[in-house]
């Protein structure tokens, strides 16, 4: 599987109309040598610019996601869309990923269940998701999560027991903790013996730095790419049938006590 993840710039000087005709076109440029498409967390609506949440949440067929279904569909590619600020029918705000099939269609959408914040940010405004979501892609089964999800292990031991095989984290990952980052993600690919595909945000947002660092971590807890701190598209292959063979090789997992 050739997995391409878009390290966008978090910069929200623009409007949010621009930010997505920007990744629209990112998407078009990376999707022919692309199996699966991966944008990060809040792109277009700001992960850190809470104030302005209220007034750009969108609900899940509003124009973020449509753009990003349509070039899905008009490039016959898989996409995972990052998160939006979603406002569900019942008024809650939710920072919602949201997965498209080659053919345009909403395959997935996972809600972040650990809301970062301590008691302001996104915990004081944001619900929280409740709801672990898996999807098949060839022969991989992905697991969706973001950003402080990472810090929750727990987590992605039920995501290990619900098959998957490649785990997809969208991130707006500050530079002051980028090392937390680097190390988590690998943590999470050992512990589990899975590959981590981690798409995180570069530049600055308000005051906030964020870390860059978008990484593809083989089951082994291998670096194979690793996005500078700019803007870039990662780019890397991977194989998850490297999965079953590492756990039968080094079958860690069968020595858990539960
Ligand atoms: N957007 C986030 O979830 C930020 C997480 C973070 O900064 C951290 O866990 O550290």
């Amino acid at each position: 599987m050739r997995a391409a993840l878009l390290q966008l710039d978090g910069d929200l000087s623009g409007t949010v109309a621009d930010r997505v005709a920007h990744a629209v076109g990112l998407v078009e440029q990376a999707a022919p040598d692309a199996d699966l498409v991966v944008l990060p967390e809040l792109w277009a609506h700001g992960a850190w610019d809470i104030r302005d949440w209220q007034a750009v949440a969108e609900p899940l067929d509003g124009p973020t996601v449509r753009a990003l279904r349509e070039v899905a569909a008009r490039t016959s590619t898989v996409v995972h869309a990052g998160s939006v600020l979603e406002r569900a029918a019942d008024g809650e705000l939710y920072n919602t990923s949201v997965l498209i099939g080659s053919d345009g269609a909403v395959l997935r959408h996972y809600r972040k269940i650990h809301r970062f914040g301590f008691d302001e940010g996104e915990a004081a405004v944001l619900a929280p998701g409740t709801e672990l979501v898996t999807a098949e892609h060839g022969d991989a089964v992905l697991g969706l999560a973001t950003c402080y999800d990472l810090r929750f292990p727990e987590m992605f031991r039920l995501l290990l027991d619900s098959g998957v095989t490649v785990l997809v984290l969208v991130a707006s990952w500050p530079a002051t903790r980028v090392e937390h980052w680097r190390t988590l993600l690998r943590a999470r690919a050992i512990e589990n013996q899975m590959w981590v595909l981690g798409c995180n945000q570069s530049g600055t947002q308000g005051r906030v730095e964020l870390g860059g660092a978008s990484a593809v971590v083989d089951p082994a807890g291998v670096v194979v790419a690793e996005a500078g701190s700019a803007e870039q598209v990662l780019t890397a292959m991977l194989d998850p049938a490297q999965v079953p063979l590492l756990r039968k090789a080094f079958p860690v997992l069968r020595d858990r006590r539960l």
